[in-house]
């Protein structure tokens, strides 16, 4: 036995010196174009030999680093086979799960049977194709084979790989957790980037329950949500997009970002919150909206503050302001970097327009995906432009508003444990009077000290009510006096003008009778200068008569005198 063995180790000696002197002449003797054809025919013809046909499922495709969509469902597929049968494993624990998440490790293989077919994958890391533009320059691409039988290549192609692929989706959601994604800003991820989003796990604990807020509005909306989680039909039915779009606003505190923790805790949707102010232009926007998935919440919070919402006209009106005084304070400099900084600054803005938004609305977000619902939040909804908030875009406007006492009520359940307590009538009262947010009630209500028992808080919530109120009321006094003191000032303002008024009327009516008396004296004057002007005529016309008289008398009385 020992001799025959010898004897096998000789013979397999000389077989592996043979292939080494073979594979020595090879490559010094035969010219490297021959040895290329050599090759090239040699893989033809193991080819054609081997009766298995091999798939690879990259995660990225194409020159335009497309995700395959089929990557994550074979990812999620193979998690579930792997774990019973492969040897080499991989565990990634994942926060909030309770055993760790196991999966094959790379070049390791794990066969699947279907229609009594068997198959075999393995999970593969390689660097990227040539014509594959990279994703950062250390960044491998990851794959997965399939191989199989030829002669079972159309049930596999056909058949196996949607299984493969449904199922996956399956197992996706059955394990779904919520994640809470946040967009990048553009520069972070590089321009090839394929993480727009950035994510984690959606861990916020808010729900309907905790929610405060009049009981009646809030199962309102929470009967709506649910109604559209399950309208897919009704909404084909209807022709319209299986999306919804809501309007939070309210003072800041009132729960509006609660309320989305609860929207997507009651449906089990991610979170997609946009940054709206880190999106460099419309055309980024697109390229974050086609990479959020279905069953998600989009938010905009703020949205008064991310966008100029008086519209384009009145934004370059003022950067060509701000360029003008920036021009006159650099000529009185002497210098020319001012144009460069207000260059720079322009570059930074976020040039989303108002009509980008909208669009980004009717268009891509109404047309692609579904199952989607898209959130607005403001402090000031007077500020918004309303084609933004018209009915259609935002189909559901809610108020969030100060705390009520049936919202009170829901704190203190949450915070203290209680449902009625002999301090709630104070408070009721109180909370009438003020104008307190839930986010400050909540504050009051919170055990400061570990002694602290729901007696003490709710003192302290009325303590601080009381101030509220105080203040309420000193600031009501003030504007009280303060209006007092501008009607009575208004009014002596118009007694002044009223006496004014008079004054002139009087000043008016004095001339007027001055005038008249200048006239009257004037028509009298004309009249004795008339009469004067009869008397003369009259003693002009007696002198004349007097001196033909006279001229008479003379002639008579030289007559008499000739004769
Ligand atoms: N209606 C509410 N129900 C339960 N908790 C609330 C409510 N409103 C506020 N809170 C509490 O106050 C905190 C702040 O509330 P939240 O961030 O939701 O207010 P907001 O209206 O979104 O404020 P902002 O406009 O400043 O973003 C929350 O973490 C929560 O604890």
């Amino acid at each position: 036995m020992r001799m025959l063995g010898g004897a096998a180790l000789g013979a397999l000696d000389l077989v592996v010196s043979k292939i080494m002197i073979f594979n020595f002449l090879f490559d010094k003797l035969i010219p490297s174009s021959i040895k290329g054809y050599i090759e090239r025919y040699g893989q033809k013809i193991v080819n054609s030999l081997n009766p298995y046909i091999k798939i690879s499922f990259d995660e990225f495709s194409g020159d335009r680093l497309r995700r395959n969509e089929a990557f994550s469902p074979i990812q999620h597929y193979l998690r579930e086979k792997s774990s019973g049968s492969a040897k080499r494993l991989k565990a990634h624990v994942i926060k909030g799960w309770h055993s760790p998440i196991i999966s094959m490790d790379y070049n390791e293989e794990v066969t699947d049977e279907f229609q009594g077919v068997k198959v075999w994958w393995t999970a593969v890391k390689h660097a990227p194709h040539q014509n594959t533009l990279l994703l950062s320059n250390s960044m491998e691409q990851r794959s997965y084979r399939l191989c199989f039988h030829k002669r079972c290549r159309e049930l596999i192609i056909e058949s196996y790989i949607k299984h493969v692929v449904e199922e996956g989706k399956a197992i996706a959601e059955r394990n779904r957790k919520k994640r809470l994604y946040s967009n990048n800003p553009s520069e972070a991820g590089g321009r090839f980037s394929s993480n727009k989003w950035s994510n984690v796990a959606f861990e916020h604990p808010a729900t309907f329950d905790t929610l405060a807020m009049e009981p009646e509005k809030k199962e309102k909306i929470k009967n709506e949500l649910v109604k559209f989680r399950k309208g897919k039909e009704y909404y084909a039915k209807i022709g319209k997009a299986w999306k919804r779009g809501y309007l939070l606003y309210g003072p800041p505190g009132t729960g509006k970002s609660t309320m989305i923790a609860a929207m997507a805790n009651l449906l089990d949707y991610d979170v997609y919150d946009l940054e709206l102010t880190a999106v460099k232009d419309n055309t980024e926007l697109k390229r974050l909206l086609i990479d959020t998935s279905n069953k998600s919440i989009m938010v905009i919070e703020d949205i008064d503050c991310s966008l100029d919402l008086t519209g384009q006209r009145e934004k370059k009106k003022k950067l060509k302001k701000e360029e003008e005084e920036e021009d006159n304070e650099n000529k009185e400099e002497g210098t020319n970097t001012v144009t460069e900084k207000a260059k720079e600054k322009k570059n930074k803005e976020s040039k989303v327009t108002l009509s980008g938004l909208l669009n980004f609305i009717d268009g891509l977000w109404s047309a692609c995906g579904e199952e989607r619902i898209i959130v607005f939040t403001t402090n000031h909804i007077n500020k918004l432009d309303p084609a933004l908030i018209r009915r259609g875009r935002m189909d559901k406007h809610i108020e969030m508003s100060y705390c009520c006492f049936e919202s009170f009520k829901v704190l203190a359940k949450n915070y203290l444990d209680i449902e009625s307590h002999s301090l709630f009538g104070d408070i009721s009262r109180l909370l009438e009077e003020t104008n307190m947010t839930p986010a400050d009630v909540a504050e009051n209500l919170m055990p400061k000290l570990e002694k602290d028992d729901p007696d003490t808080c709710l003192k302290n919530l009325i303590e601080a009510l009381s101030k509220e109120e105080a203040h309420l009321k000193a600031e009501k006094e003030k504007a009280r006096l303060k209006a007092e003191k501008e009607e009575k000032e208004k009014e002596e303002a118009l007694l002044k003008a009223q006496k004014e008024e008079k004054e002139k009327e009087e000043a008016l009516l004095k001339a007027e009778k001055e005038e008249k008396e200048k006239e009257e004296a004037l028509q009298k004057a004309k009249k004795e200068e008339q009469e004067k002007e009869g008397a003369c005529q009259k003693v002009e016309k007696e002198r004349k008569v007097k001196s033909n008289l006279l001229k008479r008398l003379l002639k008579k009385m030289n007559q008499q005198s000739k004769k």
